[in-house]
């Protein structure tokens, strides 16, 4: 069968994969049709047992967000025969020769660098987001055969990759790509969905690893921080889809030939269809960033054109209508064969706060280097041993979790609702950063009823949000003083009705930085940004750890000496013992946290978010008129 490929000059579209977890080798062979969206996706059906949809980086349009339009088709492989093939019979069957003339980067290594330090001064600097994850591509000549030498790259991956979760070929029409991915985006069996968000990154020496060095990069809080900004990310995204939230599994390691990486894997379950899985889900932080929707702009603004299929997913959809399931794997590490010969290797690098740029350049150099071993034929054998069953990684893996919020590494029971509030309703005003559907997860836990609308649903009247019990302003990007932005305008507006309605109100992180302001204290840029940190702070007579996201806060006027002798009377704050950074208010009827209590970073959130919001909602006997409390 593979025979016949390599014997037709012009072969039929056709998939290899091998598959993580499942023996041997799947041969795909069908028709191909290019779909608008993924609505259209062909399912299953007598005819055809299984499709492989190609979904460009450009359908992220389909969600409303920016990217450079490619042009790149949703395209379908629709199988109409498939079999299985040993993985030896296949290294054998297509060895052979590639001719590639080795290239370069199109953006040069002096360009990339300067835009880490762009990404990190104007983006994270001004609370665009957390993490960005910017490409560049790899370009070469390819002389010969286009789908032929994509079997033959396909071989020498096999065998150089052994730890991918996804080695693959697909040739469809004019496009062709051979990769190993390391990363599934995500997968539906049964109604179980589950998302492997990968991030931090060891480079294998050319000597191999040892596992003091992978226990230094383990020990490295760029990296761990790296990770835990992911995983919350795509909790915002499980927390979407799955209405038990989802759990979190690992961490583990992915050990491929020239890196590893920390992965953990989030379930949950399930009762949408796997096209809309597909959706929600689009794409991983781990290639594009959070938060998301910015993340998009961000990409569209550093990258020079389209990504093509870069960061997009490859998805197998089987089974019969009502039980289909999907296994889709992120594309990187992947090469695209052009018919002209052009051979393209996109890579990326996640840009934090604590980027260093001569890393992040290597780092990119280091991720290529898995397909430009095969494509020069050099695919080398895995010199350093297994570290998965090391006692020492293993243990500084568990770690990790040490002081992570239990509420999302345990299965989630129905023991979280508070009597208090249950059937209470809470309105939840996006503003642009999918926190909003891990706090109306918490929320519904503690017994509420949850709806979330995006800011530009929601006026500013103060009629708006009236028939809720509660209001909940939330986080989002930008800064909160730009009033000349649409989005922030309105959160003002947004907070403005509800305090002066009296109504209670939980305004987080950058509606905090609003309400704090429209309390009259002073709004800025901290020193430095504390996106996707974990910092223990003083909250209302007691100490807890809890995530932040932010580069903006509040501060008390005169802070250090006398701190908090402007706050308007009735106001309590929890704020920095020396420097007056407001990381909390509470007042009759509101409350406001700089912090994101339902990251997986707050260890006690979901606790917090309780009693905050039962504290709001519960009329206060005699109005507040205390002096200013410090927290
Ligand atoms: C962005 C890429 O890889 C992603 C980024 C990683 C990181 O920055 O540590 C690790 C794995 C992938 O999720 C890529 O390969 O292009
Ligand atoms: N997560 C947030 O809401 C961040 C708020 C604001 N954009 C900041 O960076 O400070």
């Amino acid at each position: 069968m593979l025979k016949d490929l390599l014997d037709d000059p012009a072969p039929p579209p056709f998939a290899l994969l091998a598959r993580a977890g499942r023996p041997g080798v799947e041969l795909l062979l069908g028709d191909v049709v290019d779909v608008d969206r993924l609505a259209d996706i062909p399912l299953p059906d007598g005819d055809s047992p299984a499709t492989l949809a190609l979904i460009p980086y450009r359908q992220l349009s389909e969600r409303g967000f920016e990217c450079h339009d490619d042009g790149a088709p949703l395209r379908c492989l629709r199988v109409r025969s498939r079999s299985h093939l040993s993985r030896a019979d296949v290294v054998a069957a297509v060895s052979g020769d590639v001719d590639v003339a080795p290239g370069g980067f199109d953006v040069a290594d002096d360009e990339y660098a300067d835009i880490v330090g762009r990404v990190i001064r104007d983006e994270i600097g001004r609370g665009a987001g957390a993490n960005f994850v910017i490409r560049r591509d790899y370009l070469a000549r390819l002389t010969g055969s286009v789908p032929h030498a994509a079997l033959r790259l396909f071989g020498r991956l096999l065998t150089g990759e052994p730890g991918a979760y996804w080695t693959f070929a697909v040739h469809a029409g004019d496009l062709t790509m051979v990769g190993a991915t390391p990363e599934r985006h995500v997968s539906v069996d049964d109604g179980t969905v589950v998302m492997n968000p990968i991030s931090g990154t060891y480079r294998v020496p050319a000597d191999g690893a040892t596992s003091d060095d992978l226990l230094r990069f383990l020990a490295d809080p760029k990296e761990t921080e790296e990770l835990f900004m992911v995983v919350d990310e795509e909790l915002k995204m499980m927390s979407a889809v799955c209405e038990d939230g989802g759990r979190v599994l690992g961490p583990y390691l992915k050990e491929m030939s020239h890196l590893i990486h920390t992965e953990y894997l989030l379930e949950g379950a399930t009762r949408l269809d796997v096209r809309d899985v597909l959706r929600e889900t689009m794409f991983a932080p781990t290639v594009t960033g959070s938060p998301l929707e910015n993340a998009a702009r961000v990409i569209t603004r550093y990258e020079v054109g389209g990504r093509g299929y870069y960061a997009g997913v490859a998805a197998l959809i089987e089974g019969a209508a009502g039980r289909l399931t999907v296994d889709a794997p992120i594309l990187i590490r992947t090469a695209y064969l052009e018919p002209d010969g052009t051979v393209r290797v996109p890579v990326g690098a996640t840009l934090v706060r604590h980027s260093v740029a001569g890393h992040e350049v290597t780092e990119t150099h280091a991720k290529a280097a898995g397909v430009l071993a095969a494509l020069a034929g050099s695919g080398r054998a895995r010199r350093s041993p297994s570290f998965a069953g090391d006692p020492e990684i293993a243990a500084a893996l568990t770690a990790r979790n040490r002081t992570l919020a239990p509420f999302w590494l345990r299965p989630q029971g129905a023991d979280a609702a508070r009597p208090t509030l249950a059937g209470r309703s809470v309105l939840i005003v996006d503003a642009e950063d999918r926190w909003t559907a891990m706090l109306a997860h918490l929320l519904r836990r503690l017994g509420m009823r949850a709806e979330v609308r995006r800011w530009d649903t929601v006026g500013g009247r103060p009629a708006d949000g009236d028939a809720y019990d509660l209001l909940l302003a939330g986080p989002g990007p930008g800064d909160p003083r730009d009033v000349a932005d649409p989005r922030i305008a309105r959160l003002h507006d947004v907070v403005r009705a509800r305090l002066a309605a009296r109504r209670p109100l939980l305004a987080v992180c950058l509606s905090h930085q609003v309400l704090a302001g429209q309390l009259g204290l002073p709004v800025g840029p901290l020193p430095r940004p504390y996106q996707g940190t974990q910092r223990a702070v003083p909250l209302f007579g007691r100490e807890t750890r809890v995530g932040f996201y932010n580069t903006y806060a509040a501060g008390l006027a005169g802070a250090g000496a006398g701190a908090g002798a402007d706050m308007p009377p009735g106001v309590e704050v929890a704020a920095h013992p020396d420097t007056g950074e407001v990381f909390a208010l509470r007042g009759a009827g509101f409350a406001s946290v700089q912090f994101h209590l339902e990251s997986i970073l707050s260890t006690e959130g979901i606790d917090l978010l309780a009693e905050l919001v039962t504290g709001v909602l519960t009329p206060a006997s005699s109005p507040a008129a205390a002096a200013p409390r410090r927290g």
